[in-house]
């Protein structure tokens, strides 16, 4: 998959993508020490069906938090999310991919990405040839019978979006998904995605710390800083964008610095950042 063939349409056509909608979303967490945090203050956030947006700010800034309240995992303290007409409930529409994969060890390749559809009602001659046309999607149909720590970090990666897409979610939540992987790894799992993503347009809303990454993948960046969506910004780099060609753009560099010296300020200026007060 690395050298980008065409996706095969066989596995599941385009989706249409869900809108995602936070309307004054608040969550606050309790420490082990009775402190009271504000994860997420106040949050108003719409995202159009089909967009891909990054979610973007300096550790502790509430990134992972809005993706698990997007997901049901959380629930709200305050406010309301709604993905399309319901509220956010765990399940295969919602695809969820994290930075540590989170695969099953004992089970298979095959094993993992068919997981996610047991309890569906399939029976197993359709639930192999689901999981075989993922695994072919993905690039890893020849390793369905392998096991998860004979596979590299990328191939590990392939693996949990497999699982994710199987379940031909209209909305796809991604932590820091390439965090863990090599760079040359994570600019061609950057490509792959866009790739899957042009096919199937779910609606991806995709926390990362790279700039970099927000400005090739995505329509939208939405810089977080203390649990507060501080700026939305829209990203109207030319499509269909690849990791070489997205770069050249004039536009990039000027998004680049501006997003760059905005988190770095966010950065400087939490008690909490190693580089606090640093100028
Ligand atoms: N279950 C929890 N219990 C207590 N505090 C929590 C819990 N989950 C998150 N927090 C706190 O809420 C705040 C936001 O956390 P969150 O993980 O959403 O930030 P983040 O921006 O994703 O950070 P990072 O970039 O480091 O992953 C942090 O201060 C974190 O310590």
């Amino acid at each position: 998959m690395s050298d980008h063939p065409p996706v095969p349409e066989m596995v599941h056509s385009s989706t249409r993508g869900r809108a995602i909608r936070f309307a004054k979303v608040s969550k606050d967490f309790t420490t082990g020490n009775g402190r009271r945090i504000s994860a997420v203050r106040q949050v108003d956030l719409e995202i159009a069906e089909q967009q891909f947006v990054a979610l973007i700010g300096p550790s502790g800034c509430g990134k992972s938090t809005l993706l698990r309240l997007a997901d049901g995992l959380l629930e709200p303290d305050m406010g309301q999310i709604k993905l399309g007409d319901t509220s956010p409930r765990p399940g295969p529409a919602t695809g969820m991919v994290f930075q540590n994969f989170r695969l099953i060890p004992w089970r298979s390749i095959a094993g993992n990405v068919g997981f996610a559809l047991e309890g569906q009602g399939l029976d197993t001659a359709e639930l192999n040839q689901r999981v075989r046309m993922q695994l072919e999607q993905v690039g890893l149909a020849q390793w369905a019978n392998h096991y998860p720590a004979q596979l590299s970090g990328g191939m590990r990666q392939r693996v949990a979006l497999a699982r994710a897409l199987i379940g031909r979610p209209d909305v796809l939540l991604m932590d820091e998904p390439f965090a863990s992987l090599d760079a040359q790894t994570r600019e061609l799992m950057q490509d792959d995605l866009l790739a899957l993503w042009e096919h199937h347009r779910p609606t991806v809303l995709f926390v990362t710390h790279s700039v970099d990454e927000a400005l090739l993948l995505a329509d939208r960046v939405i810089v977080m800083g203390g649990g507060a969506v501080l700026e939305d910004l829209t990203i109207d780099l030319p499509r269909p964008r690849r990791s070489t060609d997205a770069r050249r753009v004039a536009e990039y560099g000027r998004l680049r610095e501006h997003l760059w010296s905005r988190i770095r300020d966010l950065v400087l200026a939490d008690p909490a950042s190693a580089f606090f007060g640093r100028r």
